[in-house]
């Protein structure tokens, strides 16, 4: 079997059962969400999603450890009660029988919070905001080994399988593995031949179509603007949440992704990137920081010595790194 085949069979497993707990909640969600200390939401969705990616690597790689976004700290307190039993009704509602205390330590599994040679990253729901809007979501899954994404995984349950036809078939699964191309499938074909997929050859940064977060609060939007402007570009900006973005340029749907940071002081999470880097990387684009910095995932939960990140599809990513520094606000 070529090198991490059985890495990418598992995750691959792993993120199409999250999907279909995300897809079962989001159908029928009400606002329904808890409010974390950072003051950000999560949903039944996000704990059911990382409980369930957990046990399936617990199950396969058992010495695996994991840097999860999510913890169960709150679902074992006595408040967390009846959103703890929700959570099981879901894991159950896709075939997975448990407990409460089962589902709380399989979230736990993705408790690890400093660097080890090899260790997976999981952000169950990246985009809860968009998720609770009914809008786009990523689940976000990479294995690092030595401070290298070796394997990349995007599950993109509300992404149109046909870009012309939005209002089409929904749900996209793309992966890599470092060195083998990106490569994209139907979430619900799991049979169907992966697509290989590639960033776009658009050459002029100023024909460029540029996508960034809906939440302005995630990305700065006023220097996005800025640096548009410097670069010529004309087209309004693709606004899609979560690790969709990554996906929108490894496909050839956007050119560039900014995420400028909003306050000095933020660290990127390590789950929020790393699935999405691999991907946009193997279908040829280019991933750094603000300052040209490549991507450091050898410090814990955070990308603490990066700030914000470019990506492109690598034909001007020096010139969209200079447009970035020469318009940086004062901070
Ligand atoms: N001030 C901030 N700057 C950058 N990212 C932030 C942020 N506050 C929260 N985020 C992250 O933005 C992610 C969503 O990204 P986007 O806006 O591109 O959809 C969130 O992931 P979760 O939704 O997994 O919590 C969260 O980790
Ligand atoms: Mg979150
Ligand atoms: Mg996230
Ligand atoms: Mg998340």
């Amino acid at each position: 079997m070529s090198s991490f085949q059985s890495e990418l069979n598992t995750g691959l497993d792993a993120v199409r059962q999250a999907a279909a707990v995300c897809r079962s909640v989001q159908a029928s969600i009400s606002a329904d969400s808890l409010e974390k200390k950072d003051k950000s939401p999560v949903t039944v969705a996000d704990f059911a999603s990382q409980a369930l990616i957990c046990r399936t690597l617990q199950q396969t790689f058992p010495d695996d450890p994991v840097i999860g976004e999510e913890g169960a700290e709150e679902l074992r307190a006595d408040s967390g009660a009846t959103f703890l039993d929700r959570i099981v009704q879901e894991c159950g509602a896709v075939g997975v029988a448990s407990n409460g205390s089962e589902v709380c330590d399989w979230i736990d599994r993705g408790g690890l919070q400093e660097y080890r040679p090899r260790f997976w990253t999981l952000d169950p729901i990246d985009g809860t905001k968009g998720f609770l809007r009914k809008d786009q979501y990523a689940i976000s899954l990479a294995l690092i080994v030595d401070g290298q994404i070796q394997v990349g995984i995007l599950g993109c349950p509300n992404m149109p399988v046909d870009e012309s036809n939005p209002d089409g078939q929904r749900g996209l699964l793309a992966w890599a593995v470092k060195g083998q191309g990106s490569f994209l499938q139907a979430l619900d074909a799991p049979d169907s031949e992966p697509k290989k997929i590639q960033v776009t050859e658009t050459a002029d940064s100023a024909d460029a179509r540029f996508c960034e977060s809906v939440e302005s609060g995630h990305s700065s939007h006023d220097w996005s603007g800025q640096i548009a402007a410097k670069l010529g570009i004309t087209r309004e900006p693709f606004r899609i949440d979560s690790q969709c973005k990554y996906l929108a340029v490894a496909k050839g749907d956007a050119d560039i992704y900014l995420r400028l940071p909003t306050r000095k002081g933020y660290q990127e999470k390590i789950w929020d990137h790393a699935g999405g880097i691999l991907v946009v990387e193997e279908a040829g684009g280019t991933v750094t920081d603000i300052h040209g910095k490549p991507p450091e995932f050898s410090h814990g939960p955070t990308l603490a010595k990066n700030e914000g990140m470019v990506v492109t599809n690598g034909r001007f990513h020096d010139a969209v790194t200079s447009a970035v520094a020469v318009s940086a606000p004062v901070r």
